[in-house]
C-alpha cells in the first residue's frame, strides 16, 4: 500500500503564522509510515531547519502545486488565488460551505480541478461535535485584550507574541488594580470559554461562569455589574440576547465586549450591539458614549477574528496536538475514518449545490 503523504504548506496570508503539525508531532506521522514534506516559509514560527530535523523533506515554498498527485496538502487559512484549479486534495479552513464570500470561487476552484476540500471545521464525530479547533486559545487572548484594555496596557496595532510576554502583561495588569474588575464569561464550559478563564486568573480578574444552564433566565442587571463580558457561547439557535441597545442607557458597570464568538452579522449573534469586527490595527471599537448623570459608562467591542493567531506558538501546538491523531486516521485500513467521511460529504453536499445553482 502507498504510504500516506501529508505536504505542509506555506501560508499565503502575511500575518499567518501558525502551522497546523508542529515539528515535534512529525516523528508521530513518520513511525506511523507517512511520508511527510513540509515547504518552507519564513513566516513560520517554527524553523524549517526544526522540521528537517525531525525528519520531513524539505521543499520550497508554494510548491505544493507540484506536489504528487495523492498528497493531502495542509495548511490553516486561504490558498492563493492561483491557480484556477485545484486537483490535489486539501485540508484546511476554506470557509466555503456557507455561502461566505469567495466560497462559490473557491468551490468552482475544486470542481474545475477535480480536486477536493476536507475543511477542518467539518471534521466532526458521531455527535456532529467539531474533533480540532483553536478555540481554546482564542478565548485565552479574547480575554486577554479585554483586561488589557481596561487596564490601559492595550497598544495598538496588536502582533503575534509570546505566551510569556502575554502573561508578564496580564500579571502586572492585576498588580495595578485589574484584580479589582469583575469578568463575566459566557460559554464558560466550551473550549474558548475555558481559555478565557486561565487569561483571567492569570490577571486576577475574579470570574463569573455562566454556561447554557445560567442563562436560561437571562439576568440582565447582574450581566450588565460585571466590567467585562467575555462572550464565548455557540447556538444554532435563536436565543434572548445579551447584551441589546436598550440596555446601554441602564446603569450598568460593563464597560468591554470581548467577542471571541464574532458572530456579528448572523443571527444567533448574542451581543447585537455590535454588527462589526475589530482589526489588529484597531482593537477596540467606541459602541456608546454612556451617561455619567445615569451611572452608564462608555461602552467598547474587541471583536478580533483571528485571535489565535495572536498567539502563534501555543496555538498550533494545541492544534497540532489534536489534529495529528486524526491525520493519522486518513491510513485507517476501511478508509479514512468518521470525521475524514463526514468531512468529505460535507464537500459533495457543498459542491451538489453548487451545480444545483443554489
Ligand atoms: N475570534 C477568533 O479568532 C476565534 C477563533 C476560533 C474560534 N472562534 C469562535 O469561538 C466560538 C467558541 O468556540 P468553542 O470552540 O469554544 O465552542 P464550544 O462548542 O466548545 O463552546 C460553546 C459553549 O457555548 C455554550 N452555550 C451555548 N448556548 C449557550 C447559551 N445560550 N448561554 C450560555 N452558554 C451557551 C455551550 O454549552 C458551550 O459550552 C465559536 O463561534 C468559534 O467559531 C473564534
Amino acid at each position: 500500500m502507498q504510504p500516506v503523504h501529508v505536504w505542509i504548506r506555506s501560508e499565503s496570508r502575511d500575518t499567518e503564522r501558525r502551522a497546523p503539525v508542529v515539528p515535534a508531532d512529525v516523528p508521530l506521522l513518520l513511525d506511523a509510515g507517512f511520508e511527510v514534506t513540509v515547504e518552507d516559509s519564513p513566516q513560520r514560527i517554527f524553523e524549517t531547519e526544526e522540521y528537517a530535523a525531525a525528519g520531513a523533506f524539505v521543499v520550497g515554498e508554494g510548491t505544493w502545486t507540484e506536489a504528487p498527485h495523492d498528497a493531502y496538502v495542509l495548511g490553516i487559512k486561504e490558498l492563493p488565488d492561483e491557480p484556477a484549479s485545484l486537483h490535489h486534495r486539501h485540508i484546511y479552513f476554506a470557509h466555503a460551505f456557507k455561502g461566505q464570500e469567495d466560497a462559490r470561487a473557491t468551490l468552482e476552484r475544486f470542481r474545475r480541478g477535480g480536486g477536493r476540500l476536507l475543511d477542518i471545521e467539518y471534521l466532526t464525530d458521531a455527535d456532529g461535535r467539531r474533533v480540532v479547533a483553536f478555540g481554546y486559545w482564542a478565548g485565552y487572548v479574547g480575554a486577554a485584550l479585554g483586561v488589557l484594555h481596561l487596564a490601559g496596557r492595550l497598544d495598538a496595532p496588536l502582533a503575534p507574541m509570546g505566551k510569556h510576554e502575554l502573561d508578564a502583561e496580564l500579571e502586572q495588569a492585576g498588580k495595578d488594580g485589574a484584580d479589582q474588575l469583575l469578568g463575566l464569561v459566557t460559554g464558560a464550559r466550551g473550549r474558548s470559554g475555558r481559555g478565557a478563564q486561565r487569561a483571567l486568573m492569570t490577571s486576577g480578574v475574579p470570574i463569573t461562569r455562566w454556561d447554557r444552564q445560567e442563562t436560561r433566565d437571562l439576568h440582565k442587571q447582574a450581566l450588565l455589574g460585571h466590567d467585562l463580558l467575555v462572550n464565548c457561547v455557540v447556538t444554532h439557535t435563536p436565543t434572548a440576547p445579551f447584551v441589546e441597545r436598550a440596555d446601554l442607557d441602564h446603569e450598568r458597570r460593563l464597560r468591554v465586549l470581548a467577542d471571541v464568538t464574532c458572530d456579528v452579522t448572523g443571527p444567533t449573534n448574542m451581543l447585537p450591539v455590535n454588527t462589526e469586527i475589530t482589526t489588529w490595527q484597531e482593537p477596540v471599537r467606541r459602541l456608546h458614549g454612556g451617561d455619567p448623570d445615569h451611572g452608564s459608562a462608555p461602552l467598547e467591542v474587541i471583536a478580533i477574528d483571528n485571535l489565535p493567531s495572536l498567539l502563534p506558538r501555543e496555538a498550533s501546538e494545541g492544534f497540532s496536538a489534536d489534529l495529528v491523531p486524526h491525520l493519522l486516521g486518513l491510513a485507517e485500513g476501511g478508509g479514512p475514518s468518521g470525521p475524514w467521511r463526514a468531512a468529505g460529504k460535507a464537500f459533495d453536499e457543498a459542491i451538489a449545490a453548487l451545480e444545483a445553482g443554489s
